[in-house]
């Protein structure tokens, strides 16, 4: 059994008499370890299964095994512990408490987790040892995002679930930030589902996965990743 089985998802949303479905049966699986690609047209449903798959949002129906367990049965308290301690999540617009500094804001994340990690190592190993005492105003996006990552890793999560971390940057820093993420899968073992309109980094991945109208049209596994420095677009 693969770490991550996302098996045969629908989600649909009903809003008055009309229903969308944003996944339509959706199944992919992802090993340990590995660094995911996600990618898909506007709409296509990736949002939808990272929600899912990250204890967010619910299925309407299917199986989602995560280590083993079916997080489709969780109930709201064992989602919120789900969420708590096993997902670090990086989002395009980064999410930081205003009225907190970096190093804060990364420890106001591991304090809730049992296993978490030293909140100061962790902006060292974003490049931001310096910073950590700056508000995320005094940061540009781009070290704002890796304060973001330094949150996300800090909780020592299972999962690093990303959602476009690059939307928002130019290409320089978002290469950079790519670059981190590559690092940290390689170097730390965490697994990371990275979601991206960029079909030009889709060399980048372990496995690639394909999203279009809710369902996942093809999953490619490369034995051989380009890092990200070699990747031009
Ligand atoms: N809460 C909601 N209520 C109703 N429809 C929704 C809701 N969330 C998502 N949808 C719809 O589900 C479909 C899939 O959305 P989703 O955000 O997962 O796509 P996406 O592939 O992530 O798109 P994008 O790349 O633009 O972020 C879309 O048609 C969207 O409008």
């Amino acid at each position: 059994m693969a770490y991550i089985e996302f098996n045969n998802v629908t989600k649909e949303y009903k809003t008055g008499e009309t229903s969308i479905k944003a996944l339509d049966g959706a199944s992919f699986s992802v090993e340990k370890g590995e660094l995911a690609v996600i990618l898909g047209s506007s709409g296509a449903g990736k949002t939808t299964a990272l929600n899912i798959l990250g204890g967010m949002d619910v299925p309407t129906a299917g199986e989602i095994k995560v280590d083993g367990r079916d997080i489709a049965k969780y109930n709201k308290k064992q989602l919120v512990g789900y969420r708590r301690t096993d997902i670090g999540f990086v989002f395009q617009f980064y999410n930081l408490v205003p009225n907190l500094t970096a190093i804060e804001n990364v420890e106001l994340a591991a304090q809730v987790c049992r296993n978490s990690l030293d909140a100061g190592e962790m902006l060292t190993k974003v490049g931001l040892a310096d910073r950590k005492n700056n508000f995320p105003a005094q940061l540009s996006g781009g070290e704002q995002q890796r304060v973001s990552i330094a949150r996300a890793i800090a909780k020592n999560p299972k999962l690093l679930l990303c959602d476009e971390p690059t939307g928002a940057l130019d290409y320089n820093t978002g290469k950079q930030i790519l670059q981190l993420l590559q690092d940290t899968c390689r170097n730390d073992g965490i697994t990371v589902l990275l979601i991206t309109h960029n079909s030009a980094l889709a060399p980048m991945a372990d496995r690639l996965i394909r999203f279009k109208s809710g369902k996942v049209t093809e999953i490619t596994c490369n034995a051989h990743p380009t890092p990200i420095a070699e990747i031009e677009w």
